[in-house]
């Protein structure tokens, strides 16, 4: 059988790493050096030289969306469809695990991932129940605090606390959480992780089990798995099989989220593995890369690595120091339309920002010039309000003793049911073990309810008997219609909201059932036995945890440096590099998070291709208040003829008449002395434009020169 073409696009380190005989394998490489595609072609290389059935191989990478794209290559190198083979997140194939052996970890077949919203509203419903005080307990960071100890795969028993006031009670609330999580059959993220490691660690059968199963195991992104991830990683490879493991310690960036870069040491520890590194980068510039590894060099710790390309040279990067926020905005988009007009696409662009909130600006303008583009990260399909209540009704038809979702949608569309009234039925259901749905149906067949109320409840009540009993034979796309319809959501959300919202509230809706129409469901679930419904439900829950981008349609993609990981774009914009915002100020005190800031800005830089710029703005509105910022150091980190400053080529053109109006000047004179309360006193160089645009140069003595707007600068006059 020719499987040439399982090596002709390699080079020598990457075919030796898929041809690698068995045995533990780390490749240890920069960014763009292929180690996706080095785990990928080994897939192939498994199957169809070593005969290798698709049923032991398993293989995690970071994302559904990744794993859905390396199941597509697989299948194209392979020319068929790997049935059989496991591919997921960590999340996905514990849940897979879960529902094949619910039973034994003692859960019921109907569980339901909880997503992290859900999960903040029940932490948030524990402590209001408790009556515990929220400004000492607040929800947010409760959630943090059960998440943390779970992710390092401690229950509420195994935390440690030193005294019996604040650390007992967040102990006493990640219990209580528990509890009920237990009682309703609700799993969070963290849960389907710390579960599936205790299956295999208590169960001798099951580890036997899947120890012999999966004789091959791949992991992508390594670098930022936690350590629940890297116990199921032990406790599968087992002392018999192979792993596969591909990371780069420079782009662990989930450390704020449990992710242990030391697992990289803890797996040369633990199994020896023979080292490859692949040090040609095949993605950027040499420009580009130079400036990235140049920025890199400057942590401590790192494992040390060499990356050179045979690429161009390229262009130099640029940068642009804005005079605020919106003209950043400008000159992003500016620069995307010149790249458009050259006839690049717009989906070759993306804009790569520190926080969520940076997008607005980029959207307004981008809106304005009429240019399509996507912004990721931020509420995504499966977390949207209107697509969550209808899922809460699908979930109730799923399992009628879903208490998150009965407790969302009770009186969603309104029906007069108030919070009086469900605090009774959870009082109820607490004093009796029951779930919300027998407590509520005992409370109205009791009369334990005002008329009113209990009229509400009872209208409720049958209104998921009727869809229970109208879905019982439907499919999967006729129960969500049903429950579009018959719930009369769209309406409800038109008597409450202006049109254009409640209009998009439809369309979603009525994407949801084309989706749950198209939903094919993965062949595992289908051998686990698991239903459409609960593969659907399970699903979304999980795909609403995810925050990477998608590439859909030919738009301009606009996301956080965190979302950008493992993506690689043609032209590139790293936007907001101030300091304070990139490093994020609470980075700034404590080295080792200065250093993951370093590592995002490695990966922001290493997604480029052929053009990369670097934006910072001297002012920005934040919380409404005007704050001043330095150029991010990351910035001064880029040697000087690596970069190339472009401040004087964007300019707005003057008006038409080819003449400029004197600029207004605000009683400022070049050459006059002032004061700012930040940068200290200086005297005035330059001055440009008119009315609210009105900007200065100044030069600072202390601070250097700077360009500010006038309105905003309130400088003093000195002298
Ligand atoms: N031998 C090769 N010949 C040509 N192109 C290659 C080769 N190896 C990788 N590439 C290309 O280089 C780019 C980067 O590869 P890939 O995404 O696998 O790198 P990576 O190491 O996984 O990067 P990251 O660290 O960002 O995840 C891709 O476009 C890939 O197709
Ligand atoms: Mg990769």
């Amino acid at each position: 059988m020719d499987v040439s073409h399982l090596l002709d696009e390699l080079n020598d380190a990457q075919r030796q790493a898929v041809t690698a005989e068995d045995g533990h394998l780390l490749v240890l490489a920069g960014a763009g050096s292929g180690k996706t595609r080095v785990l990928v072609h080994r897939i192939a290389w498994l199957i169809q030289v070593h005969h290798v059935s698709p049923m032991s191989l398993m293989a995690v990478t970071f994302t559904n969306k990744a794993a859905g794209e390396m199941r597509g290559r697989v299948g194209r190198l392979l020319d068929l469809r790997p049935e059989g083979l496991w591919i997921g997140t960590f999340h996905g194939i514990c849940h897979r695990l879960l529902r094949m052996h619910a039973a034994e970890v003692n859960l019921p077949d109907t569980f339901q991932i909880l997503d992290s919203e859900d999960q903040y509203r029940l932490v948030r419903r524990v402590i209001r129940d408790q009556q515990i005080d929220e400004g000492e307990h607040p929800p947010r960071q409760v959630q943090g605090f059960i998440n943390h100890h779970k992710d390092e795969g401690r229950r509420p028993g195994q935390i440690e606390h030193f005294d019996q006031g604040f650390q007992a009670r967040q102990v006493e609330i990640y219990q209580r959480y528990q509890d009920y999580c237990e009682r309703s059959g609700l799993v969070d993220f963290a849960e389907l992780l710390l579960r599936s490691v205790e299956l295999l660690r208590d169960n001798p059968e099951r580890r036997a089990h899947y120890q012999a199963r999966f004789g091959n195991i791949l992991i992508d992104e390594f670098q930022d798995t936690n350590t629940l991830q890297y116990a199921l990683v032990r406790l599968l490879a087992g002392e018999r099989n192979h792993l596969f493991v591909v990371g780069d310690d420079d782009q662990s960036i989930y450390g704020w989220r449990g992710a242990r870069v030391e697992n990289v040491a803890h797996y040369n520890r633990d199994f020896q593995p023979e080292l490859i590194r692949l040090e040609q980068n095949y993605r950027s510039t040499r420009t580009i890369l130079e400036a990235a590894n140049r920025v890199i060099d400057h942590n401590d710790d790192r494992m040390g690595k060499n990356l050179w390309t045979e690429g161009e040279q390229g262009e130099p990067i640029r940068r642009f120091a804005a005079f605020n926020a919106e003209e950043e905005a400008e000159f992003v988009i500016a620069r995307i339309q010149d790249w458009i007009a050259q006839g690049g696409r717009p989906s070759d662009c993306a804009v790569l920002y520190r926080s969520n909130a940076q997008s607005r600006l980029f959207e307004q303008t981008l809106l304005r010039e009429d240019i399509p583009y996507r912004v990721y990260g931020g509420l995504r399909f499966f977390e949207r309000a209107e697509i969550k209540d209808a899922m809460a009704y699908l979930r109730l038809l799923h399992n009628p003793h879903d208490d998150t979702a009965f407790e969302r949608v009770i009186n969603v569309p309104a029906r007069g049911i108030g919070e009086r009234t469900v605090a009774r039925i959870r009082d109820h259901a607490r004093t009796n073990g029951q779930s919300l749905a027998q407590a509520a149906t005992e409370q109205v067949a009791q009369g334990g309810l005002s008329a009113r109320a209990g009229h509400a409840v009872r209208s409720f009540l049958a209104l998921v008997a009727d869809l229970t009993e109208a879905c019982g034979s439907a499919s999967l796309a006729g129960a969500a219609r049903a429950v579009v319809e018959r719930t009369e959501l769209v309406a409800w959300y038109q008597t409450r909201e202006p049109a254009d919202r409640a209009e998009a509230r439809e369309e979603n809706l009525s994407e949801l059932v084309r989706a749950a129409d198209s939903f094919q469901q993965p062949f595992e679930d289908e051998q686990a036995g698991l239903s459409p419904m609960a593969s659907f439900l399970s699903q979304a829950a999980l795909e609403a945890g995810e925050h990477q981008a998608e590439r859909w349609e030919d738009c301009v993609q606009l996301m956080t440096l965190h979302s950008a990981k493992g993506l690689e774009f043609p032209l590139v914009f790293m936007a907001g590099m101030e300091e304070g915002l990139f490093p994020h100020q609470k980075s700034i005190e404590e080295p080792g998070r200065l250093a993951e800031e370093r590592r995002l800005c490695y990966v922001g830089m290493t997604r480029a291709m052929q053009r990369l710029y670097i934006t910072h703005a001297e002012s920005r509105q934040t919380y409404g208040q005007t704050s001043f910022s330095r150029p991010s150091r990351f910035v001064a980190e880029i040697p000087e003829p690596l970069i190339e400053s472009i401040r004087s080529g964007f300019r707005v053109t003057p008006a038409a008449s080819g003449r400029e109006a004197p600029p207004d000047t605000g009683g400022l004179a070049l050459g006059a002395s002032v004061r700012h309360s930040r940068f200290g006193s200086g005297t005035v160089v330059s001055l440009e434009g008119q009315g609210p645009n009105a900007r200065i140069q100044v030069n600072f003595e202390d601070a250097g020169s700077k360009w500010l707007v006038l309105a905003y600068a309130n400088l003093e006059r000195i002298g």
